[in-house]
């Protein structure tokens, strides 16, 4: 009996480790650090999350020299060949309040936005196939892969702080385009890839 509930706890601890926590957003405008959930909460699964918007997260061990085999083999399958680190804390990002307020300015990108968080946490906010805003809270370990032409935005949480690497395909482009952008290629091609359903690879 001891051994069949220390089994459940240690699943549920596995499970919670494994799984990035995502939720509708509230409609109040009050300080973006803020959890900003409904009440009572309406959280959002990652397979849900994959469905509605065609965010994937992932689990990664973080050491030294960052040595889990699984970064090193979706970096291969997918070609991340760019890499390299931001740090957004006041002491660290140059012109912090200007690049705060745009990461949290509703945008997309013409590429993967791919980040793996090495240390800290935040809140990235995607739209849904409805146009709905999803808080995905990311933390240590998370890399999370937000598809090209999705509408999105990234503010820190209360504790100001997140490192991060970023990877890209090629070529970095970081140049946000702010919403409306919907004649934008990667945007019509987004929202075909949503109709005809994101999978799990
Ligand atoms: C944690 S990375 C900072 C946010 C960012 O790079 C971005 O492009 C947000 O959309
Ligand atoms: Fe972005």
């Amino acid at each position: 009996m001891v051994l069949v509930f220390s089994y459940i706890v240690k699943t549920i601890q596995i499970l919670l480790a494994i799984m990035v926590q995502a939720w509708f957003m509230d409609s109040s405008d009050v300080d973006q650090r803020k959890l900003h959930q409904t009440d009572p909460p309406q959280f959002v699964s990652v397979e849900e999350l994959l469905a509605t918007t065609g965010v994937e997260s992932f689990k990664i061990t973080i050491d030294a020299d960052l040595s889990d085999p699984f970064l090193a083999k979706i970096r291969k399958e997918r070609n991340y060949s760019y890499e390299d680190e931001i740090t957004c804390c006041p002491e660290k990002l140059p012109n912090y309040e200007q690049k705060i307020k745009s990461f949290y300015e509703e945008h997309l990108h013409t590429d993967e936005e791919i980040r793996l968080v090495l240390d800290g946490s935040g809140y990235f906010d995607v739209r849904d196939s409805q146009d709905r805003w999803i808080r995905v809270a990311v933390g240590k370990g998370d890399l999370l892969v937000l598809p090209a032409g999705i509408y999105h935005r990234f503010t820190l949480d209360e504790k100001n702080f997140i490192q991060a690497k970023r990877y890209f395909v090629g070529e970095p482009v970081w140049t946000p385009i702010n919403r409306p952008a919907d004649d934008e290629t990667s945007r019509k091609a987004y929202l075909e890839k949503l109709q005809q359903g994101f999978v799990k690879v």
